[in-house]
């Protein structure tokens, strides 16, 4: 089968047997997490969701139980954006991790900071990932040939990372470009993190999941935001379902189509081209850029051991 745009997660794992495999889905209780956790587990991976919301995580693997009979569906906190949370995670994980899909996420939310002063979606969107992923390395090391995902978006397209200003100490804050920045960071760790870790079987890739009505537009007017992409690019949003937005995530978490695959960029399950200036979809270059990721890696290496 091809898979594109319409292509559900349920589709790209069609066939595929992921029993005895370990996944965790961060955010997995709400929108395209949830589908994640679902095609993972329908496949007959052991699947933990990662979540702030206890009550919600348990309603939804009660939920993903009785849907897919997989009775391997555990629910463990985490707060991306406390590293002390992400850290206990790491620490309380046993044996070995196949599959870490990094898919949690807020969007152009107001100014806040965490206790460190640190940007919310930065501290959320990269931060915590990069201490959940370092932090888990050892599990993804002891899986026989693991795979990062990380959940990134087209609105990279939108800033790439100011390394002189990653938190808006000295510019004005912009929530989209805040949230551009963090999603930017999302694609350079893998790249990093693949040129790393692949020599240990771990592959890492990055996505655009495609526009799903979801939680996460809670701060945005949706509708204000299609006219405005409508006005400036004459292009209509076309919103995918979760089942859908679900797919490019599968598919780099486990098909064997993407088999030996890393630090690429995708959406509607192909590797993205490069961005067209003035277009909205494709990868931009700054986010592929090797001496950016490899920065990057150390600024967020620093930053999280400031925390220790
Ligand atoms: N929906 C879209 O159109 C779209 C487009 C591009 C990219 N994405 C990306 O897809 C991913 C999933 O988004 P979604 O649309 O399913 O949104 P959603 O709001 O339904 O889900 C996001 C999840 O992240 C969790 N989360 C937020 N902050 C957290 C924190 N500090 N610690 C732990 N969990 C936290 C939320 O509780 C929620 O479960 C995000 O990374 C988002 O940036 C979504």
């Amino acid at each position: 089968m091809n898979f594109g745009a319409q292509t559900t997660a349920a589709e790209v794992l069609d066939g595929v047997d992921l029993t005895g495999r370990r996944a965790v889905v961060t955010g997995g209780a709400s929108g395209i997490g949830v589908e994640t956790a679902r095609a993972l587990a329908a496949a007959g991976a052991e699947v933990t969701i990662a979540v702030r919301n206890a009550e919600a995580g348990e309603r939804t693997a009660a939920d993903l139980v009785a849907a897919t009979g997989n009775k391997q569906i555990h629910v463990a906190p985490l707060d991306l954006a406390d590293q002390a949370s992400v850290r206990a995670f790491a620490a309380g994980w046993e044996g070995p991790l196949h599959i870490l899909v990094n898919n949690a996420g807020v969007m152009a939310s107001p100014l806040s900071r965490t206790p460190q002063g640190w940007e919310m979606q930065f501290a959320t969107n990269h931060l915590g990932h990069f201490a959940l992923a370092t932090g888990l390395l050892p599990a993804l090391r002891a899986a026989d040939g693991a795979r990062v995902v990380a959940v990134a978006s087209s609105a990279h397209l939108r800033s790439g990372v100011v390394f002189e200003d990653i938190h808006f100490e000295r510019r004005e804050y912009e929530p989209w470009l805040a949230y551009g920045q963090s999603k930017t960071a999302n694609i350079l760790f893998a790249v990093e993190a693949d040129r790393r870790w692949s020599g240990d079987g771990i592959r890492v890739n990055a996505l655009h999941p495609g526009g799903i009505r979801t939680n996460l537009q809670r701060y945005i007017d949706v509708d204000e935001l299609a006219r405005s992409i409508r006005a400036s690019s004459g292009q209509e949003v076309r919103w995918k379902s979760t089942e859908q937005g679900a797919a490019t995530s599968v598919l780099l978490a486990a098909s064997p189509a993407v088999a030996g695959v890393g630090g690429k960029y995708f959406e509607d399950c192909q590797e993205a081209r490069p961005n067209v200036p003035g277009e909205r979809t494709g990868v931009a270059p700054y986010a592929l850029d090797p001496e950016a990721a490899a920065r990057l890696w150390a600024v967020s290496a620093e930053t999280i051991q400031s925390t220790l």
